[in-house]
């Protein structure tokens, strides 16, 4: 079933902001929007000639109509018209988080001031906000001019930034997501920043030129809870709106004789719409003043010579490793877990000298000094790892470099690093490792592979005899296991088979 998402908004009569971005937003990403009138607000590509604010009554009345019958998973509000408004909003949401089955997550898009400059509350709503609906926010989406009005944080720079952020955490704010639309700091950049207490995000892209962008700020908090809904974490959520606004703008035009609406195109395809991932080390994190500074992003590992890895066994061991190698696998990985392995190094060795005498392609896990000692093929590494392994030093080695992502945001990440192959997962549920919350799914690993179609891609996680030809049929060059073949009572003839599987 759709996932159902509540935008509590105004109506613009020009069609291009308010609930009009909304309900376009939301069905991009696949949800059903529900709609919650606050306003009607007689506007046009020129601005803002009135707002007729809806009364209690007809608010209740649209409430009622929804909840008896269409329950939200994220309820985003955009325009509150007055106190009176904003006051029987948040008691609205306090009821159902206190009373729902599954509580909605609220993603507030604060509307104080219209792009135009205008305002479209009709009285000064802010005292109100703070106390009332601000501590029943989960996600906060407000621009920098509405950062400064809510927070009293003039966003001079990143520390600024973040100090707003905290400032909405006080509040009672769960997260906040400043648009940076209105900042130019780096210049000519436009950075997005998300944080959670004790996590932040930040994004940029080259500040798109586009005089025609009326509506970016509803449509970006409607795509957040659009996929918030379909249950994606808030930092793909995060990354997956900026794209969405990003493909709007380049392709906006003029309609009315004023300011065109950003354009919706649907769930994002293209990378080169996608922003990119800040890291520290990297010149926009340094201009940020990300830490730590002096970890260099490196980049271009050595390319693979296939796109096509094929059946990729994950094991424990050696004798599982020359098992696959003398049946034919071409692409294996040693992952042995625990450090603390007497023979660690030399298991690695061995794999090493197998994969060459087989002339495949064998991975390490983790282990990259040991990988770089015995001369491996490649590493495969965790994002955890981009913290703390001597890139420098594996690409210097002419190591092959695999590296896990789980999710746009990661896999955004690791394409900072050009890595010789990128992996997906955990496409299913695996009893091989926890996984917990990470679990993708068919329907995103279809958006991963054309997404990242300069790659050699793998789809890793719960994949079995009967699922493989399913995920082979994405176009993903690769299909990892562990258990498909480990725990198979045959394994030689699940190699066999899983190899005809993946066949497309
Ligand atoms: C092909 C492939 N994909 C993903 C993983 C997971 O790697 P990582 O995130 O480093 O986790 P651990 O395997 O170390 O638990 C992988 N090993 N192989
Ligand atoms: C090792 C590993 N990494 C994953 C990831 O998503 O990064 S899933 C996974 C386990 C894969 O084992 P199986 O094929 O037995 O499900
Ligand atoms: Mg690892």
């Amino acid at each position: 079933m759709k996932s159902i998402i509540w935008t509590i908004a105004g109506s613009d009569s020009g069609g291009g902001a308010g609930i009009a971005a909304d309900i376009k937003a939301i069905e991009s990403f696949g949800g059903h929007a529900c709609t919650i009138i606050t306003a009607l607000t007689a506007q046009n590509s020129m601005g803002v000639e009135a707002i007729n604010a809806v009364t209690i009554e007809v608010l209740e009345s649209q409430f009622a109509a929804l909840e008896s019958d269409m329950p939200a998973k994220v309820i985003k509000i955009g325009l509150l018209a007055n106190i009176q408004q904003v006051e029987f909003v948040a008691a609205k949401l306090a009821h159902f988080k206190a009373n729902w089955p599954l509580p909605p997550l609220v993603v507030y898009d604060p509307v104080a001031v219209a792009s135009s400059g205008e305002t479209l509350t009709e009285d000064d709503i802010i005292p109100t906000l703070k106390n009332t609906l601000l501590p029943l926010v989960d996600v906060i989406t407000p621009n920098t001019q509405e950062t400064q009005i809510l927070t009293g944080h003039y966003l001079i720079g990143p520390s600024a930034v973040r100090d707003a952020s905290e400032a909405f955490f006080n509040l009672g704010v769960g997260a906040a997501v400043i648009k940076g639309g209105h900042w130019d700091y780096p210049q000519g950049y436009c950075v997005d920043y998300c944080a959670v207490p004790g996590q932040e995000y930040w994004l940029g892209n080259e500040k798109i030129i586009a005089p025609h962008n009326h509506g970016t700020g509803c449509s970006y908090a409607s795509s957040m809870a659009a996929c918030l809904g379909l249950g994606y974490p808030l930092k793909d959520a995060f990354i997956l709106a900026k794209a969405y606004i990003n493909q709007g703008l380049k392709v906006s035009v003029r309609i009315g004789q004023g300011i065109g609406p950003v354009a919706h195109k649907g769930f994002p395809h293209d990378l080169a719409d996608f922003p990119t991932v800040i890291e520290a080390g990297s010149w926009l994190g340094k201009e940020l003043e990300l830490e730590p500074w002096d970890r260099p992003v490196v980049a271009e590992f050595s390319p693979s010579e296939t796109q096509q890895l094929g059946l990729y066994a994950v094991v424990d061991n050696c004798d599982w490793l020359k098992l696959c190698l003398e049946n034919g696998i071409k692409t294996v990985q040693l992952r042995i877990k625990n450090s603390d392995t007497p023979n660690l190094a030399e298991q690695i060795q061995t794999a090493v000298a197998l994969g060459q005498q087989f002339q495949a392609r064998v991975y390490i896990n983790d282990h990259w000094q040991l990988a770089i000692e015995h001369g491996a093929y490649g590493v495969h590494l965790g994002q955890e790892d981009l913290d703390t392994a001597d890139l420098v030093a594996i690409k210097a080695a002419g190591l092959k470099l695999g590296l896990s992502t789980h999710g746009f945001y990661e896999m955004l990440r690791a394409h900072n690093y050009q890595p010789s192959y990128l992996a997906f997962g955990a496409i299913y549920p695996t009893t091989t490792k926890d996984m917990t919350g990470q679990i993708q799914g068919l329907e995103k690993l279809k958006h991963f592979v054309p997404l990242m179609k300069a790659y050699p891609t793998v789809a890793i996680g719960g994949i079995d005899l009967i699922r493989a030809p399913e995920v082979a049929a994405t176009g993903v060059g690769s299909v990892a296991v562990v258990r498909a073949i480990t725990e198979a009572a045959d394994p030689l003839q699940a190699i066999s088979q899983l190899q005809q599987a993946i066949k497309v």
